[in-house]
């Protein structure tokens, strides 16, 4: 896909340079084991079945696997790493953390900090989202847990969701509730799965789905008991795998290309925007709001 050609050549960089593994204590090696492939770059786990080609990144960066600067990086090296492993054709996303997919972007990432600090971060959500929806593997959210914003995009992004039935977890783009704005490529990542009107609806509103809702309104395409999310998302898995890779990865690319080519046009405006949107004094004070109101529910 055109946009992974943009983005490969920068992560591929950094990856064969070790710099991201030196700046983590050592390199993320493959260790093996019979069939089995995995590595751990701290705050993501990639395993890989050898057989069936399929390799299940699990998240695991505790209390919430909410979306910092450092989980963004590994994120994305981690998928590059597969996506230019030949014998890698599907990927699974999970959560290695109880009851939490992910909480999305991280708050504090986008509180008190400096502009070149919101300009690195929003520039690894913009990577992790390109990487991902414009991922050649055929991808699977296994979504163990609730998952407001951007970790409802991350499943947005792959081509099939199985949701734990479980109305206790919810997932959505709750953005307005913070009292910001979902950039157009998420609403586009929205548009693409559940429509227009639902997306208008949802975005508005800042809605977060109970599973069960989730499931009608289409956010998520299954829901199975919490102890089955692992072997649906399998099973889920082979059958897209029987269909030959090209035919597949050429749809993708035609039902995806238009909102990817659209971020990479306009990708360092987008970075201006989120810059100068998140830095006024406005909208800080709404996240710290919002920051207190999380804490206050305990
Ligand atoms: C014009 C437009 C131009 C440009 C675009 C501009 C702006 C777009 C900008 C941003 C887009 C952002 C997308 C996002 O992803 S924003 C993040 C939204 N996330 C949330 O709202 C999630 C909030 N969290 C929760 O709802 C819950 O924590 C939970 C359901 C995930 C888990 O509940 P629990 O009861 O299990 O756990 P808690 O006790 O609530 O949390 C534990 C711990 O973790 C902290 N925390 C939770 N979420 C986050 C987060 N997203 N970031 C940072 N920290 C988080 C929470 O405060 C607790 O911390 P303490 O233990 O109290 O220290």
């Amino acid at each position: 896909m055109a946009a992974q050609a943009v983005l490969r050549s920068s992560a591929r960089a950094r990856l064969l340079s070790g710099a991201f593994c030196a700046q983590r204590g050592g390199p993320a090696l493959w260790q093996h084991h019979q069939n089995q492939r995995a590595f751990s770059n701290g705050k993501i786990l990639v395993e890989m079945d050898e057989a069936t080609g399929v390799a299940v990144m699990k998240m695991k960066s505790p209390p919430v696997n909410s979306l910092n600067l450092d989980f963004l990086t590994e994120f994305s090296i981690s998928l590059e790493k597969l996506e230019i492993d030949r014998s890698c054709r599907g990927l699974i996303l999970t959560s290695a953390v109880s009851k939490i997919f992910s909480a999305g972007l991280d708050i504090t990432e986008m509180s008190g900090k400096s502009n070149e600090h919101y300009a690195a971060f929003w520039r690894a959500v913009q990577e992790m989202w390109l990487k991902l929806y414009g991922s050649n593997m055929v991808t699977i959210a296994a979504i163990n847990g609730s998952s407001p914003a951007g970790g409802c995009l991350m499943a947005l992004c792959c081509d099939y969701r199985i949701m734990a039935d479980n109305p206790k977890f919810a997932i959505g783009l709750n953005e307005t509730q913070l009292g910001i704005v979902a950039p157009f490529w998420f609403k586009d990542t929205m548009i693409n799965t559940i429509g227009n009107r639902a997306t208008e609806l949802s975005l508005q509103l800042g809605q977060m789905y109970p599973a069960p809702e989730a499931l009608k309104f289409g956010l998520v395409d299954k829901l199975v008991p919490e102890d089955k999310v692992q072997s649906a998302a399998a099973a889920a898995m082979s059958q897209w795998l029987s269909v030959p890779d090209h035919a597949r990865q050429l749809t993708k690319s035609m039902m995806r290309k238009p909102a990817i080519d659209r971020l990479v046009k306009q990708r360092e405006a987008d970075i201006n925007n989120f810059v100068s949107f998140i830095s006024k004094d406005s909208i800080q004070k709404s996240l710290q709001i919002y920051m207190d109101r999380l804490k206050q529910k305990k």
